[in-house]
C-alpha cells in the first residue's frame, strides 16, 4: 500500500441517515480529531476527560462566537475504537440544516470530508478488522431479513475469517514441509514422500472449499434476495398476491385487466427468506402501446426469475395464453398458483397436473387470504429446506466475489492433484499450491490490490 499524504489525515461525515430525525450524529476520526473538536467545542476540556465518555457543552461557531447547537459529545481515545484512530462523535440535534451546519464548522477547522466507507476502510487498513468483515458491516447495513442480518454478524464476527486462516494455514504447513524435505532430504524415496503429503493435504483443503461452496447458493439469496417474479395473464389477481406477501397494498388492484402496466419491484420477508418481489404486468397480445412495452418487461422477467410464481384464474377455463406461459416456464423453478378458488372452479385441474408435471401447485383466494400461509411455506421449504446449510461455524458464503476465489482456490487444487497424478515435478506442483493460497488471502484481504479496496469501500454509504 503506497501512502499518500491524504491517507491517514483527519475525516469526518455525517454517520446517521440523512432528513429529520431526533438526534444526527457527526463522526470525526483521526490524529487531530481532539483538536478539530477544541476548536468547535465549548464545555469540558477534552485533555481531561477519559476515554469512552459522553460530553455535554455546545458547538460554537469560532470565527463569530455563534452558538450554532447543544450538544453531547462522545470521545473515544486510539487505539481501542472503531478505527484505531481518536474518535469524536458529535450528537446534535436532528435535522438537515443543524446537522451540516455541524459538518461544515469541523471541514473548515482542520477535518476533510471522509470518502464512502472509509472510516471502515481504516479500521482495515488499521488492521482491526479484515476485508471480509468490512465487507459484512456493508452487509448488515443491507440485511433484508433476520437471517441475512445473522449471516452478515458471523462473518463480521470473524467465523468465516477464521476458517480461511485455517485454511492457509494448513496450505502453508504443507508447503513448508515440502520446502524441508526437498533440501534435508532424509530418505531415498523423498519424491514420493512429498508427493503424498500434497495429495492428502490438496485433498482434505478441497473438501473443505466444496463445503463452503455448498452454502453460496443460499448465501447469495439471504445477502441479494430471491428474485421472485409474478406472471400470469392480465386480472388473475397478481397484484393482489404481491400485495398479500409484502403485508401491505404496494400495487393497484382493480378488475380492469391490464392494470399493472409496468414491472414492480418490491422486498418482502418470506419466512426469512428475503424475496425480491416483482409483479409483472399481465401478459396478453395487445395493440397498447404502453401495455406492449410493459408485457415485454414481463418476459424478460420471467428469465431474469429465481422462482416464478405462474398465476392461474381458477374460475375459468385453461386459455392458450395460459398453455403458453406454462410452457414458456416449464424449465424453471416455478410455484403453480390456482388463485380465485373462492368463486365455482371452471380450470380442468387434471389438464394442469398433466402439463406442469403435477409440480409445486397451490390453490389462493387473495381476496379470502386463504392459502396464502401455504405459499409463504412452500417457497421457504423449496430454498431453504434443511433450515440454512451449514458448513462448518454455521459459515454460509454470501458474497460474490468470495465465491470466485473460492472457485479459483479449488481449480488450483484440481490442478496441484492433476500434476500429481502425471508425475509432475513436485516444484512446479508448489506453485499451484500457492496459487491456491494466494486467492484464499483474497478474501480476508491478506494479499490485495489498492484498486480492489478502493472500489470495494467506495460502493459504502457516506459516514460508514
Ligand atoms: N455511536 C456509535 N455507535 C455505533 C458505531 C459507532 O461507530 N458509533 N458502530 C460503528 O459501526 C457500531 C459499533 N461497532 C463498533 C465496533 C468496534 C468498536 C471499537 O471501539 N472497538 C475497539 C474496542 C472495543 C472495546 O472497548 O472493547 C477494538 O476493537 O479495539 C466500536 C464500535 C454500531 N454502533
Ligand atoms: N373472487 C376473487 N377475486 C380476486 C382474487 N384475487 C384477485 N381478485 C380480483 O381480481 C381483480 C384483478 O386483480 P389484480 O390483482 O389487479 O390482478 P392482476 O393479475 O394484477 O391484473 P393485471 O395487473 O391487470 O395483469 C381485482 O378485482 C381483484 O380484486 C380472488 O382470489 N378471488
Ligand atoms: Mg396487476
Amino acid at each position: 500500500m503506497v501512502l499518500t499524504t491524504t491517507e491517514f489525515d483527519t475525516i469526518a461525515a455525517i454517520s446517521t441517515p440523512p432528513g429529520e430525525g431526533g438526534i444526527s450524529i457527526v463522526r470525526i476520526s483521526g490524529e487531530e480529531a481532539l483538536d478539530v473538536a477544541k476548536n468547535v467545542y465549548r464545555g469540558k476540556n477534552l485533555d481531561k476527560v477519559a476515554s469512552n465518555t459522553i460530553n455535554y457543552g455546545h458547538i460554537v461557531d469560532p470565527s463569530t462566537n455563534q452558538e450554532v447547537d447543544e450538544v453531547m459529545l462522545s470521545i473515544m481515545r486510539a487505539p481501542h475504537t472503531y478505527t484505531k484512530e481518536d474518535i469524536i462523535e458529535i450528537n446534535c440535534h436532528g435535522g438537515i440544516v443543524a446537522t451540516n451546519r455541524i459538518l461544515q464548522l469541523v471541514l473548515s477547522n482542520g477535518a476533510r470530508m471522509a470518502e464512502p466507507g472509509e472510516f471502515t476502510k481504516r479500521a482495515f487498513l488499521n488492521g482491526r478488522i479484515d476485508l471480509s468483515q468490512s465487507e459484512a458491516v456493508m452487509d448488515l447495513i443491507e440485511a433484508k431479513t433476520d437471517r441475512s442480518m445473522k449471516a452478515a454478524i458471523s462473518q463480521l464476527d470473524g467465523n468465516l475469517s477464521h476458517l480461511i486462516k485455517h485454511l492457509r494455514k494448513d496450505i502453508l504447513d504443507v508447503l513448508a514441509q515440502v520446502e524441508v524435505n526437498i533440501d534435508y532430504p532424509e530418505y531415498d524415496d523423498v519424491e514420493t514422500m512429498t508427493s503424498k503429503l500434497l495429495r492428502e493435504k490438496a485433498t482434505d483443503v478441497h473438501k473443505r472449499i466444496v463445503q463452503l461452496l455448498q452454502t453460496a447458493k443460499q448465501g447469495k439469496i439471504l445477502r441479494d434476495g430471491l428474485a421472485t417474479s409474478i406472471i400470469g395473464r392480465p386480472n388473475v389477481g397478481k397484484s393482489s398476491l404481491l400485495n398479500h406477501l409484502l403485508h401491505e397494498d404496494k400495487a393497484i388492484v382493480t378488475d380492469v385487466p391490464g392494470t399493472t402496466r409496468d414491472v414492480l419491484e418490491e422486498y418482502a420477508n418470506v419466512s426469512g427468506v428475503p424475496l425480491k418481489l416483482i409483479d409483472t404486468a399481465g401478459i396478453r397480445d395487445t395493440n397498447d402501446k404502453v401495455e406492449k412495452i410493459g408485457v415485454d418487461r414481463s418476459r424478460k422477467a420471467i428469465n431474469s426469475a429465481d422462482l416464478v410464481l405462474l398465476v392461474l384464474n381458477a374460475s375459468e377455463p385453461l386459455t392458450e395464453e395460459d398453455r403458453q406461459l406454462i410452457d414458456a416456464t416449464n424449465k424453471k423453478k416455478r410455484i403453480v398458483v390456482l388463485n380465485k378458488t373462492d368463486l365455482p372452479i371452471k380450470l380442468n385441474l387434471s389438464e394442469i397436473k398433466r402439463l406442469t408435471k403435477a409440480q409445486n401447485i397451490i390453490s389462493t383466494s387473495a381476496i379470502k387470504a386463504d392459502g396464502l400461509k401455504g405459499l409463504e411455506e412452500l417457497i421457504s421449504t423449496m430454498f431453504f429446506n434443511e433450515g440454512i446449510a451449514s458448513s462448518q461455524n454455521d459459515v454460509v458464503v454470501t458474497n460474490a466475489r468470495h465465491i470466485g476465489l473460492l472457485n479459483q482456490a479449488k481449480s488450483a487444487l484440481e490442478d496441484v492433484l492433476k500434476g500429481l497424478d502425471e508425475g509432475m515435478p513436485v516444484d512446479l506442483v508448489q506453485i499451484d499450491m500457492t496459487r491456491c493460497w494466494d486467492f484464499l488471502g483474497e478474501i480476508t484481504g491478506d494479499s490485495y490490490q489498492d484498486e480492489l479496496i478502493d472500489q470495494l469501500f467506495s460502493q459504502f454509504c457516506l459516514g460508514k
